[in-house]
């Protein structure tokens, strides 16, 4: 994935400080009081995204910081991308445990207003950028454990299923599900592949057409979450199963996650300028915007 040219030109026009014209990022770990021994561990922020590398376990702590509801705006995905590049290239790091800071919300899904009277050339940025997030956090070496300790419809529930493992606080409360259909708008085909490949074709085909958001004790019945936990074992749980899954020999890990992963990766990788045009065409149906425009009203209604 040859991204690093397009991640320098959308950060250059997004205004998003690249991590590497940041200060020196590895230096912005806590400073250890004199005498101590250096805490093994290194961290770097950017707006909306918080990492913390453990090196003596070789597990990075991923923490999603966009209020409201970390919704996955053009700046979020590049910061995420970038995130998980930096990582993927650290030699240090094996796995990476994902959640988010936001009390109640994992992540609210693609940011409706990116998709919602702009223009041709921003939708096909923004949509590049999903799929580019998506390529890198499927596609990944690392392990990846989603620890979900919000609600997490459309694009938050794409990144939990796109992780080997999902954790999810046991919250009746919080749901997790590819609601597109709700919006009026449909999950496009690797989305459905990467859902499909976690939970099995009649429930995903159920699931999508119906729009359901599923509650954390249902998401679990289908198998669309790993296990539910009380929230506050929620991170200590995850550490507990990543710990488990490094244990095996990375090399062997990784070429099984590949052979499993390879032909959904592959055919978004094959249709990726169709997949583009696709969408642009379909964001930009006048029907397809009045149905988002809505949907927000719908949101905003519900607050008052
Ligand atoms: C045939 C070929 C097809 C090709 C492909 C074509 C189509 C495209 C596919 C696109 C795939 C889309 C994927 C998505 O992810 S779409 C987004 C789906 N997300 C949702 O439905 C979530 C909506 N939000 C909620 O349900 C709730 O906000 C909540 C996340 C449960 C949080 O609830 P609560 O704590 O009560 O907060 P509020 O509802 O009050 O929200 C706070 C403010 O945040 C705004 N908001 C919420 N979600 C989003 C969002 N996703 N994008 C942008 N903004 C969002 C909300 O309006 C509030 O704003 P305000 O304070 O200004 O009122």
């Amino acid at each position: 994935m040859a991204a690093a040219p397009i991640l320098a030109r959308r950060i250059a026009r997004s205004g998003v400080l690249p991590l590497c014209c940041r200060p020196p990022s590895w230096d912005r770990a806590p400073r250890q009081p004199p005498g101590l021994p250096l805490a093994p561990c290194r961290a770097f922020s950017n707006n909306k995204i918080q990492v913390e590398l453990d090196e003596s376990s070789g597990v990075a702590m991923m923490k999603f910081k966009s209020p409201p509801v970390n919704s996955l705006s053009l700046d979020f995905l590049t910061e995420f991308s970038i995130s998980l590049e930096k990582l993927e290239n650290d030699r240090a790091c094996r796995g990476v445990i994902i959640t988010s800071t936001i009390p109640k919300i994992f992540s609210s899904g693609l940011d409706i207003m990116e998709m919602c009277g702009k223009n041709v050339e921003h939708y096909g940025e923004f949509w590049r950028a999903v799929q580019e997030m998506w390529l890198r956090l499927y596609g990944s070496n690392m392990v990846t454990v989603a620890a979900v300790n919000g609600s997490s419809p459309a694009g938050g529930c794409l990144i939990a299923l796109s992780c080997d493992y999902r954790i999810m606080a046991e919250n009746p409360k919080f749901s997790i599900g590819l609601n597109e259909a709700q919006l009026g708008i449909v999950a496009p085909f690797w989305f459905k592949d990467t859902f499909v490949n976690v939970v099995g074709h009649r429930i995903a085909e159920r699931s999508l057409q119906l729009g359901s958001l599923h509650p954390a004790p249902e998401a679990l019945k289908l198998g669309l979450v790993d296990e539910l936990v009380p929230e506050e074992k929620l991170l200590e749980k995850a550490s507990a199963v990543m710990a488990r899954w490094l244990a095996l020999p990375d090399h062997a890990r990784q070429l099984t996650k590949s052979m499993m992963r390879k032909a959904v990766l592959d055919h978004l990788v094959a249709h990726r300028e169709e997949d583009i045009k696709n969408f642009i065409n379909f964001i930009s149906k006048e029907s397809i915007q009045k149905s988002l425009r809505m949907y927000m009203e719908m949101l905003k209604k519900k607050k008052s």
